[in-house]
C-alpha cells in the first residue's frame, strides 16, 4: 500500500472536489459478493506510519482536498484494554459530516468483465459502513494504476496472501490519551497527530486547545482562527474519524492544562519538536503524585512547497503567511459606490508599513491618495479646520509663523482619547471631502484603481467610501521600534500612539485582504503583486457581471 498511496490519491483528486475519506481494509475482496463485508481490524504497528505517509502524500499531490483517514473499523482486541473489541458486531452505518457521493477503490480487477460485480460489491460495502447519498456511484481506480503493476512494484497476489498469513505486530493502545496544540487551519500534520492519537485511544481523547494567552507570540496571530471555530472543526474531524471515542476539548491558557492533573490519562502523543514538552509534563505529574504518561512520538511531516520565510515542516504559520495578499472575506456590494475607479481603503497601525505598500501599489498602476497628507492640508492657515483647531487646542500649538505645530498637537491628542476625538471630529469630515475630490479627479482621468492610504480608516467609519479594505499588520514591538527610529519619538509616545488606534486583530476582522511587512522587502513585494493580480481578476469579473455584453 505505501507505494500505491500517491497514485491512488492523485487519481482520486481527479474525481473529488472537497472531502476525501480514506477507509483502510487490507485484503478486502471485492471480487466475491460474499466476502465484501466490513470487519473490525486490530491496529497494527505499521498503521501509524501508513497514516503519516498518507497525509504527507496528500499534502504533495492533492493539497486542495480535505483528506480524512477513517478509523471506524479499527479496534483494539477484546481483553487488551477491557473496553470494546474486534469481536463486537459492526454497527449501523456511520453518518459522516459530508455524506459520500462517490466511492473509489484501488481493488485490482482480474478481468474487465468483473468490473460491474466489483462496483456493486463496493457500493454495498460502502453502504454498510457509512450513510451515503442516494444514488452513490463507484469508480474503480485500478486501470489508472496499471503502470505501477507493470513496473513490478505492486505486490503480487501470492505476496499479499503471505502477508495476510503472518501475524502483524500490534500497536500498544491506551484507554485515555492526551495531546495539546493550536490546531489552526487543520492541516496534514495536525491530522496525522489526531489520527494516530485516535488509533492509540480506546476510551477517551483529551485535547488541550491553546487559547488567547498562549497565542500571543505566534507569527501572524491575528489570522489564527477563533477558539470556537478551531474547536468546532476539531470535533467534526474527530467524530468523523472515530465516532465512538469520548472527546474532551479543553482551553489551554498555560502549556500543561489537564495533562498534569488528570489521573486517568495514560499516554501523550508528541512530535520530535514537542518531546521535551512531554518530558516536562511527566516531571510535573510525578510532582503531583501521578503516574508518568507513555510518550508516543510521531514524525514531523515535511512541507515540499515551503518558501524561504516558511518552516520546513507543514505548519499553520506557513499556511497563515500564504493567506497574505489573498481575499480573506469577499467585499460587500455597495450600490451607492460608482464602480470606477475601484477604491481600496488601505489601513494599518502606525509603523505597519502601510505607506510603503501604497507606494508599491502606485508603481503597479494605482492612484494613491494619502490621508495623512490631506490631513496636513486641512491645518493650513485659512483652511476651515485651522481656526477651529486653534480655538479648541489653544495658541500654544502654533509655530512662530502661526502654522500649526503638528508634533505639539500630536502630543496633546495621543495621550488623551477625548482630545483626540475632539480633533478628529473637526478634521475627518474635511479630509473625507478632499479624499472624495481626489477620487472624482481620478475618475475623470479614467483611472481604474485608487488606494486611499488612511491609517485610521476603520476608526473613522470610511468603509462606505471604498470597495475593499486592505489592512497591514505588524507585531507591536516591531511597530514601536520602527516608530521611534522613524519619527524620533520616545518609546512611551510610540506606545501611546498605538494605543489610540484599533489593535491589529480588530482591524483584521474588518479586512478583505491582509498584508504584513515583517520580512524582507522582496517578500512584501511578492505579497503586493499577488494581491494586485487577484484584485485585477476580481475587477474583471465584477465588470463582466455588471456589463455582460462588453
Ligand atoms: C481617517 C484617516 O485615517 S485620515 C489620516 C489620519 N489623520 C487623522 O486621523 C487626522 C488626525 N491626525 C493628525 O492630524 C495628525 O496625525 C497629528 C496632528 C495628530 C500628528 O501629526 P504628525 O506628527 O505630522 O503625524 P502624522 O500625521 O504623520 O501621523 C503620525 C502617525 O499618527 C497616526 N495617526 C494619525 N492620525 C491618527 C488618529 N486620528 N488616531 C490615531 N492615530 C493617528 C498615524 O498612524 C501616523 O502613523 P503612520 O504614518 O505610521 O501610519
Amino acid at each position: 500500500l505505501p507505494l500505491r498511496i500517491a497514485p491512488v490519491l492523485s487519481s482520486a483528486a481527479q474525481v473529488v472536489e472537497r472531502t476525501l475519506y480514506v477507509h483502510l481494509h487490507p485484503g478486502l475482496n471485492l471480487g466475491s459478493a460474499g466476502q465484501a463485508r466490513p470487519v473490525y481490524i486490530p491496529p497494527a504497528a505499521d498503521v501509524s506510519s501508513l497514516i503519516s505517509r498518507l497525509y504527507s502524500n496528500a499534502a504533495d499531490v492533492c493539497g486542495h482536498l480535505d483528506v480524512r483517514v477513517l478509523l471506524t473499523n479499527f479496534r483494539a482486541q477484546q481483553g487488551l484494554t477491557g473496553t470494546r473489541g474486534t469481536n463486537d458486531p459492526f454497527p449501523s452505518p456511520q453518518a459522516l459530516s459530508h455524506s459520500p457521493e462517490v466511492v473509489l477503490t484501488d481493488f485490482p480487477l482480474q478481468d474487465p468483465g468483473q468490473s460491474s460485480l466489483v462496483a456493486q460489491c463496493l457500493q454495498r460495502y460502502a453502504g454498510c459502513c457509512y450513510t451515503c447519498t442516494p444514488g452513490l456511484t463507484s469508480v474503480l481506480l485500478h486501470p489508472q494504476l496499471k503502470s505501477l503493476q507493470k513496473g513490478g512494484e505492486r505486490p503480487e497476489e501470492e505476496d499479499l496472501k503471505q502477508a495476510g498469513e503472518t501475524e502483524p505486530e500490534l500497536l500498544q493502545t491506551y484507554s485515555d490519551v492526551v495531546v495539546g496544540g493550536t490546531f489552526d487551519r487543520l492541516h496534514g500534520a495536525h491530522k496525522t497527530l489526531l489520527n494516530i492519537s485516535c488509533l492509540l485511544a480506546n476510551r477517551r481523547f483529551v485535547i488541550g486547545l491553546c487559547d488567547t494567552e498562549l497565542l500571543k507570540k505566534k507569527v501572524l496571530k491575528e489570522l489564527i482562527e477563533p477558539y470556537d471555530l478551531r474547536s468546532e472543526r476539531l470535533l467534526e474531524f474527530l467524530r468523523d474519524i472515530k465516532p465512538y471515542l469520548q472527546y474532551e476539548i479543553v482551553p489551554l491558557s498555560e502549556p500543561f492544562g489537564p495533562s498534569i492533573t488528570d489521573s486517568e490519562l495514560q499516554c501523550i502523543v508528541v512530535s520530535e519538536e514537542t518531546r521535551k514538552g512531554g518530558e516536562a509534563v511527566n516531571k510535573r505529574r510525578l510532582e503531583n503524585g501521578l503516574s508518568e504518561l507513555v510518550l508516543h512520538e510521531i514524525q514531523v511531516i515535511k512541507d515540499a512547497h515551503h518558501s524561504e520565510i516558511e518552516e520546513e515542516k507543514i505548519s499553520s504559520s506557513s499556511l497563515r503567511s500564504r493567506l497574505l495578499g489573498t481575499l480573506l472575506t469577499p467585499p460587500k456590494d455597495n450600490p451607492l459606490l460608482p464602480p470606477v475607479p475601484y477604491v481600496i481603503g488601505l489601513s494599518g497601525g502606525s509603523g505597519s508599513g502601510k505607506s510603503s505598500i501604497a507606494r508599491r501599489l502606485e508603481a503597479l498602476g494605482a492612484v494613491c491618495i494619502d490621508g495623512d497628507q490631506l490631513g496636513h492640508e486641512t491645518y493650513r492657515p485659512g483652511a476651515v479646520a485651522y481656526r477651529r483647531v486653534v480655538e479648541e487646542f489653544g495658541e500654544d500649538i502654533l509655530n512662530e509663523d502661526k502654522t500649526i505645530n503638528r508634533r505639539a498637537l500630536g502630543k496633546k491628542v495621543f495621550e488623551n482619547k477625548e482630545r483626540l476625538k475632539t480633533l478628529t471630529d473637526i478634521v475627518w469630515p474635511e479630509i473625507a471631502l478632499l479624499v472624495k475630490q481626489n477620487i472624482q479627479e481620478a475618475r475623470e482621468e479614467g483611472k481604474q484603481v485608487c488606494v486611499v492610504d488612511a491609517a485610521v480608516l476603520l476608526e473613522a467609519g470610511w468603509t462606505d467610501m471604498v470597495h475593499e479594505v486592505w489592512v497591514t499588520i505588524i507585531p507591536e514591538e516591531e511597530a514601536v521600534s520602527r516608530i521611534t527610529a522613524r519619527d524620533g519619538v520616545s518609546e512611551e509616545d510610540a506606545r501611546r500612539r498605538l494605543q489610540s488606534q484599533w489593535p491589529n486583530a480588530q482591524r483584521v476582522e474588518h479586512a478583505n485582504v491582509v498584508l504584513c511587512t515583517l520580512w524582507d522587502p522582496d517578500v512584501t513585494q511578492r505579497q503586493v503583486q499577488k494581491a494586485w493580480a487577484l484584485l485585477q481578476e476580481r475587477i474583471r469579473k465584477s465588470q463582466e457581471k455588471s456589463n455582460p455584453l462588453s
